[in-house]
């Protein structure tokens, strides 16, 4: 179907029409039979791209399924998002991330392009078949044996050296196993106080330091995951500066929360990396503002009732993201229309090689993917209310500014009145 929205701001600026044509491409011909939404006061974004989110399927259906991770995407105001490969079984195989590709074109609500893993059952051991998954109808391009470090170098190396052919790109889970051996939180003032195991900054710092090393010897591209300290961005900053090609994450909670909210040892925020203190966090946003870090990625990290609400020490870690993404990130920031459309889809949809994705609202014969926000909207964070199959956001009862009216994934609406149309 082909739609007019009529008065909408693309990226904050003058009120415009917007025609989408029912060949699901940006058009600048109207069309008598469009269907007309009324988009005053919202705002237009290419669709958000998320580079970095847990599906579950297969193998933790109960915590959340393809078609609930992506109808929790489109509700954010995503379009695409690149699916983790720590499933059960892994996405280690051109079967499973073919399985996965599948699914997410069933469901029709965002593009969902697997990740695949880089060791074989991300045991760090063997090398995944990278090249059968590359050219799978999946055509994989970034590989992560995220939840756990490539810890041993020449097997990083070697990853690093072999996606070269096919212009991939090794996505770091970055934590020095040896250094985080029984960590429960980060390492400081507040778990010497709470009596919990801690989990240094170094443990992450170190393994940037060698692995953009390492990128740069072999000329390779790196990816970092959830980067979280301030020491990180150094190392970032450094790099970038000698021309490494490394890019890099933040998530929508390490721009927000503290070590502090660990205090009242609720695990819904137990996450890895662990949240950090104020002076990361303040490192984290002024990194996002310069380009030293790349994009916001959510690490949507879904996790059934009885694997949270349980010990800290026993609570997995990890938190909901896609649809609370946005609205934090306009809570940090504010309304800088074009750094939210570059760290959260132009940049992304480059680094993940998603060329339908990221691009111009204004330019006839894009493919019409984009959200619609209300940026005076307020809503309050009901954990029940998420469409996703899981309930652990840290930001339940907070009000946040902000709503995704309406989402569309080459011009059909996945996201109307703030409803999922499916
Ligand atoms: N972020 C998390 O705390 N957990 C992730 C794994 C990961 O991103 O490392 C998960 O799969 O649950
Ligand atoms: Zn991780
Ligand atoms: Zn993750």
């Amino acid at each position: 179907m082909a739609y007019l929205l009529k008065g909408v701001s693309i990226l904050g600026g003058k009120p415009t029409d917007l025609h989408l044509g029912d060949d699901g491409l940006i058009t600048d011909r109207s069309d008598d039979k469009a269907e007309v939404i009324d988009a005053t006061g919202l705002v237009a974004l290419p669709g958000l791209v998320d580079v970095h989110t847990h599906l579950r399927e297969p193998g933790r259906e109960d915590a959340e399924t393809v078609e609930t991770g992506s109808r929790a995407a489109a509700l954010g105001g995503y379009t695409a998002v690149c699916a983790m490969a720590n499933t059960s079984p892994v996405a280690d195989t051109a079967g499973v991330v073919e399985q996965v590709w599948r699914l997410g074109r069933e469901a029709g609500l965002v593009d969902v392009q697997p990740i695949g893993a880089v060791t074989v059952g991300l045991a760090g051991k063997q090398m995944a078949e990278l090249g059968a998954m590359a050219t799978s109808a999946a055509k994989v391009r970034i590989f992560s044996d995220d939840g756990f470090c490539v810890a041993d170098p020449k097997l990083m190396r070697r990853a690093l050296e072999y996606v070269k052919a096919f212009d991939g790109v090794i996505a770091q889970h970055a934590e020095e196993p040896r250094l985080t051996e029984g960590a429960q939180m980060h390492e400081g003032e507040v778990s010497t106080r709470l009596g919990l195991t801690g989990w240094p900054a170094v443990a992450e710092e170190a393994i940037i330091a060698r692995d953009v090393l390492l990128a740069e010897h072999v000329g390779s591209r790196l990816h970092v995951c959830h980067v979280s300290t301030a020491g990180s961005v150094e190392v970032l900053r450094q790099a970038k500066a000698r021309g490494v090609r490394v890019t890099a994450e933040v998530t929508p909670h390490h721009l927000l929360l503290t070590d502090e909210m660990a205090s009242g040892y609720d695990p819904v925020f137990k996450v890895n990396p662990p949240l950090r203190t104020a002076r990361d966090v303040d490192a984290l946003r002024q990194a996002l503002l310069d380009g030293v870090i790349d994009v916001v990625a959510t690490d949507h990290a879904p996790h059934a009732v009885q694997d949270k609400e349980c010990e800290w020490s026993y609570a997995r870690p990890g938190m909901l993201g896609l649809e609370t993404a946005l609205p934090i990130v306009l809570s940090v920031f504010g309304e800088k229309w074009e750094l939210i459309a570059d760290r959260m889809s132009i940049a992304p949809a480059r680094i993940a090689g998603l060329a339908g994705h990221g691009g111009d609202l204004t330019k006839a014969g894009s493919p019409a993917n984009l959200t619609l926000v209300d940026p005076s909207a307020r809503w309050v964070v009901e954990p029940g209310g998420l469409a996703s199959r899981s309930s652990n956001t840290p930001y339940a009862g907070m009000t946040l500014p902000g709503r995704i009216v309406a989402t569309f994934l080459r011009g059909e609406a996945t996201v109307l009145d703030g409803k999922a149309v499916k």
